[in-house]
């Protein structure tokens, strides 16, 4: 991906000759498919680049439990309801794994958990949209951890160890989460007419945003080329769009549902689906802030953190105290 990037010149990366020979070297070692680990010296960029990803990453984690908290209190069996929390839960760990990855690299969660509250860190487009019913749960499981683990398990062999390390058990609990995601479609489209008709609605209003999941065409990924240089991106955003379309397609034909794109057709010679042109405006949007639930999701997270002060301090005083009184 990274020849085919730097070859088209869609992309500016630095060339060996604009590198000094510390960053000759580090390039070396990531070519070699050395690991970088948090004490190795890095470009500066590296460095910055990782933070970004590694805390939007984790952002995406915490402001993603909101979605499904939405349906804790409805789950239909107590079954189901405690597998919700479960997989709920696991995401809290997602996210605390990937603070404390990007911790590894000279920045504060305080400081990123700022970035995140005043709307300048970013988090996954997909969370912004609504969960109108209980079908969302299943495809939320099925179509977005589906294509998280999809995105995650190349960056288990990325270059930076800390975050290739955290990305093995995470894509572990995801693959869980999507197998129960698939179990509600199935019982849904196995169900009542109604049921089915829930479970093709969930798909059609979850497809398009999940596909933007990926990221914007390799043609406007600004980050793309320096990434794939760095090994933090094995895989372009869309080869990575294509995988999840190839692979989800069949699925939907098992579940009796419609996947919602005219023009969606297999390519015998390719042995890929074709698929529509997806509506970059609307991903934009999103970005911009103006998701159907941007300002509702930074809210929330604004006023759990606001809440949560007292219980932080109370910590904070009671490690003093303890360390106060082992000191005396
Ligand atoms: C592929 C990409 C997301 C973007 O590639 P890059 O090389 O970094 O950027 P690129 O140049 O291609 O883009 C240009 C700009 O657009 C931004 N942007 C792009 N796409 C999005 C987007 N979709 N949403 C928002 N922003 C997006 C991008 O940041 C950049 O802006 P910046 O320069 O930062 O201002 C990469 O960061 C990655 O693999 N991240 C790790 C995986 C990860 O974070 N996963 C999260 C889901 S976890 C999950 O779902 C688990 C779960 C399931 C269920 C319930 C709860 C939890």
């Amino acid at each position: 991906m990274y020849a085919q990037l730097v070859e088209t010149g869609l992309k500016k990366v630095q060339s060996a000759e604009d590198m000094d020979e510390q960053e000759r070297e580090f390039q070396a070692r990531i070519d070699a498919g050395v690991k970088i680990e948090a004490k190795d010296w890095m470009p500066e960029a590296y460095r910055k680049t990782l933070i970004r990803q590694i805390s939007q990453h984790a952002h995406s984690e915490i402001v993603g439990q909101l979605p499904e908290g939405n349906w804790v209190t409805r789950a239909p069996t107590l079954k189901r309801k405690s597998i919700l929390l479960a997989k709920i839960q696991d995401e809290a760990g997602h996210g605390l794994y990937l603070y404390s990855a990007a911790e590894t690299l000279g920045v504060s969660r305080d400081e990123l958990l700022a970035a995140l509250h005043s709307g300048k860190a970013k988090y996954s487009s997909i969370f912004n949209y609504p969960t109108l019913s209980w079908a969302d749960m299943g495809a939320v499981g099925w179509l977005v951890d589906g294509s998280a683990i999809i995105n995650q398990i190349p960056l288990c062999r990325c270059s930076y160890g800390p975050y290739a390390r955290a990305m093995i058990r995470v894509c572990k609990e995801e693959s869980f989460h999507a197998r129960q995601g698939y179990d509600i479609m199935m019982s849904l489209a196995k169900g009542t007419p109604e049921q089915k008709a829930m479970a093709q609605d969930a798909l059609n209003r979850w497809w398009w945003p999940s596909l933007m999941m990926f990221g914007p065409s390799d043609a406007e990924s600004v980050n793309s080329a320096q990434s794939a240089q760095w090994r933090i991106k094995l895989f372009s955003n869309d080869e990575l769009r294509q995988r999840m379309v190839d692979q989800t397609v069949p699925q939907a034909e098992y579940l009796g549902l419609t996947v919602p794109d005219p023009d969606l057709k297999f390519n015998a010679e390719t042995g890929h689906y074709e698929f529509g042109e997806i509506d970059w405006s609307e991903f934009q949007n999103v970005l911009k802030g103006n998701g159907p639930c941007n300002r509702e999701r930074l809210r929330t997270r604004v006023k759990a953190y606001d809440d949560g002060a007292w219980f932080r301090d109370a910590l904070v005083a009671y490690a003093d105290k303890k360390s106060a009184r082992t000191a005396a």
